[in-house]
């Protein structure tokens, strides 16, 4: 026994001494697509596809801008043949797509697929045999002349039938011919091979190409060397001009994605694979995949995901696979993050984009996207922003402050209560173990700061009713006078100070015996002529200062600005009371109060931007409770 079993493996031999240039290059166009869903993604299912689930995924692959479509095998039964048949004369292809079969190097075989593309517009046979020493030796017992006098002897079969069958039908043909297990073949042989089938072809041109497919079929080295594979072949191939070089790579190795996009740099002009990955063991390469890399580049790939949701259902529903959430692009949880700095980065980066863009739409600059840990906008996938963020004990202050910005309350909350109310939401996630959906954070929202109708949100204050009017001639002073429900007890308050926030502090210190000052207030114009306000209390003690004795933050929203104040201070208020005994009603004179609220009485906002106070309001009376 090896004392160390990896030993058992060999690594991949080296490719002839050349100089390699794919290193240094750039992808700058879209290669020639190929999906051969219908064909090496069906030959790998549990359960193959019918003709009727086919016909539905050939037009989704058709709706996505495939215009070169492997749609069967044509002679592995009859069902596959009559597939091809139902396409060419039902009129499903259109003009601009072309289908391709596939058919091993053997003349009956070949016959018969020559045969179920005839009278199609443009139909390529795809040829192919494996080349490898391992095929060669084990599966072919062929010597290198051998396979290549079979591989010559099958393309002049191929040329002779599309001749006659172009004669009478007028579909047009391409040859394509697969070096099944090409990056395990000896390169010289390779080229050896490719020039022998340019010659019995014959009539290779710049304008009627010939493809050769060089397929990874098993991925057994790492993408470097299939990139070196590829160059090497396209340096020494002859009539490169005359030749499409078409990579065909498998994902053993987790590298299917990469290896395709070097053999791109290395000279590759058309790739073959499946939506989403499907096909042998580890599946063939991943389009979806390749395409977006390319249009998060800033390359166009010529291929529509615009709808990618819509893809992934038809794929899964053809094939029985399902997509991982994990995975590139399409998964469920590529575009959400729970991580808290993730969550902080990309709502700073939506923000900043947000102004970038309305710059660059004045100046005509270009509104490139730039947001970080999101590499592509989700929008031009047909998903929403909606789940960008979602909150679960990983997340911090600023995950839960944008899901409310989000949310149906529409909420911008100040940096410090943000701070506040993360620690709210950090208990009920910790308590849970679980994510906090929209919903609950709206609940929790609510029953934090007594917002909304409901028991469950009901705090043991609620402000009735109020009136505030200015009560000196100067209009320095106002004077609140407010119906309290005080643990569902009507008590009727009255304060006075220079601001309508100060004013109802004062009532509350001298009718309910609550001492607070105000540490923070800043005020946000909602749609609609609504207004948010957001206060910061702090316990008056003789011990502490303001600054640092506990607060409260609150919120209040209302149409109408003095009284959204005064609810946020209310809810504040009820933060602070939790089950503590409140002294009982006094009996104190009710004042009936006349006259028109001045705004110029109210403090300046602290909030940047806030709105004008209204001029001059006549008897502001609210119900508290709120609408939303
Ligand atoms: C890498 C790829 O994905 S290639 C595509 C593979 N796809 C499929 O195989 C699906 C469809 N295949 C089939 O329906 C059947 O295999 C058929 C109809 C093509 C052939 O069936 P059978 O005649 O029963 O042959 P079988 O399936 O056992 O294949 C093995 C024979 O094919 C030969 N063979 C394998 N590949 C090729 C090829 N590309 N060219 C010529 N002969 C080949 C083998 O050497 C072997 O020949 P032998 O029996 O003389 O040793
Ligand atoms: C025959 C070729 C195209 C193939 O499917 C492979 O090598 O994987």
């Amino acid at each position: 026994m090896l004392s160390d079993p990896s030993q058992k493996y060999l690594p991949y031999p080296d490719v002839p001494p050349f100089t390699r240039t794919w290193p240094a290059k750039r992808v700058t166009k879209a290669p020639i697509w190929l999906s051969t869903c219908l064909r090496d993604g069906n030959q790998a299912l549990v359960n193959p596809m019918s003709n009727a689930v086919k016909l539905d995924f050939f037009r989704t692959l058709v709706a996505c801008g495939f215009k070169e479509i492997e749609v069967a095998y044509p002679a592995a039964s009859d069902a596959e043949f009559n597939f091809c048949r139902t396409l060419v004369e039902t009129g499903e292809i259109p003009d601009d797509v072309a289908i391709q079969v596939i058919t091993p190097c053997r003349a009956e075989l070949i016959e018969r697929s020559v045969a179920a593309v005839t009278g199609a517009k443009h139909a390529i046979i795809h040829l192919y045999n494996a080349v490898s020493p391992l095929f060669r030796d084990v599966v072919f017992r062929n010597s290198p002349d051998e396979t290549a006098d079979l591989v010559v002897r099958s393309v002049k079969l191929v040329k002779k039938l599309t001749a006659a069958a172009r004669a009478s039908t007028g579909t047009k043909f391409t040859l394509n011919y697969c070096m099944e297990t090409f990056s395990q073949t000896e390169p010289e042989f390779a080229v050896r091979l490719a020039n022998e089938v340019l010659e019995a072809w014959g009539d290779a041109t710049p304008e009627s190409k010939v493809i050769f497919n060089l397929a990874a079929t098993v991925e057994c080295a790492p993408p470097n060397h299939y990139a070196d594979m590829v160059e090497y072949f396209c340096q020494n191939v002859n009539q490169r001009d005359s030749v499409l070089v078409s990579l065909h790579a498998h994902n053993d190795r987790g590298t299917g994605v990469a290896a395709t996009e070097l053999g791109l740099l290395a000279g590759g002009d058309r790739v073959e694979g499946c939506l989403l990955g499907n096909g042998e063991r580890t599946g063939n390469v991943d389009l979806v995949t390749l395409a977006l890399n390319m249009y998060s580049q800033g390359v166009s790939p010529r291929l529509d995901f615009s709808n990618l949701s819509e893809v992934v259902k038809v794929v899964e529903s053809c094939t029985g696979l399902s997509v991982p959430d994990r995975y590139p692009y399409a998964g469920q949880l590529v575009f959400s993050a729970f991580a808290g700095t993730h969550q902080d980065a990309i709502r700073k980066g939506l923000e900043k984009q947000e102004k970038r863009h309305a710059r660059a739409a004045e100046t005509g600059e270009k509104k490139y996207w730039a947001v970080p840990y999101i590499p592509v906008d989700p929008q031009d996938l047909g998903y929403s922003y909606d789940n960008l963020i979602r909150i679960s004990s990983q997340s911090g202050k600023a995950g839960a402050a944008h899901l409310l910005s989000q949310s149906s309350l529409a909420l911008e909350l100040p940096r410090s209560m943000q701070t506040a109310f993360y620690g709210v939401v950090q208990a009920a996630c910790d308590a849970s173990g679980k994510e906090l959906t929209m919903e609950s954070l709206l609940s929790l929202f609510r029953s934090t700061y007594h917002l909304g109708r409901g028991v469950e949100f009901n705090g043991r204050l609620r402000l009735d009713s109020f009136e505030c009017f200015p009560s000196n001639a100067r209009y320095t002073r106002c004077r609140v006078g407010a119906d309290l429900l005080v643990d569902g007890h009507v008590r009727r308050i009255d304060g006075e100070a220079d601001t309508p926030i100060a004013a109802l502090l004062d009532a509350l210190d001298r009718h309910v015996n609550l001492r607070f000052g105000v540490r923070e207030q800043h005020v946000q114009e909602l749609r609609s002529h609504r207004f948010a306000a957001f206060v910061e209390l702090a316990e008056h003690s003789p011990q502490a200062t303001l600054a640092k004795s506990r607060g409260w933050w609150g919120v209040g929203m209302s149409a109408d600005v003095t009284a959204a104040k005064l609810r946020a201070v209310i809810s504040a208020v009820n933060g602070s009371v939790g089950s503590k005994a409140l002294p009982p009603p006094k009996l104190v004179f009710r004042a009936r109060f006349e006259a028109a609220v001045d705004a110029r009485l109210d403090t300046p906002d602290m909030h940047a931007g806030a709105p004008p106070e209204p001029l001059p309001q006549t008897h502001v009376s609210t119900p508290v409770v709120s609408q939303f």
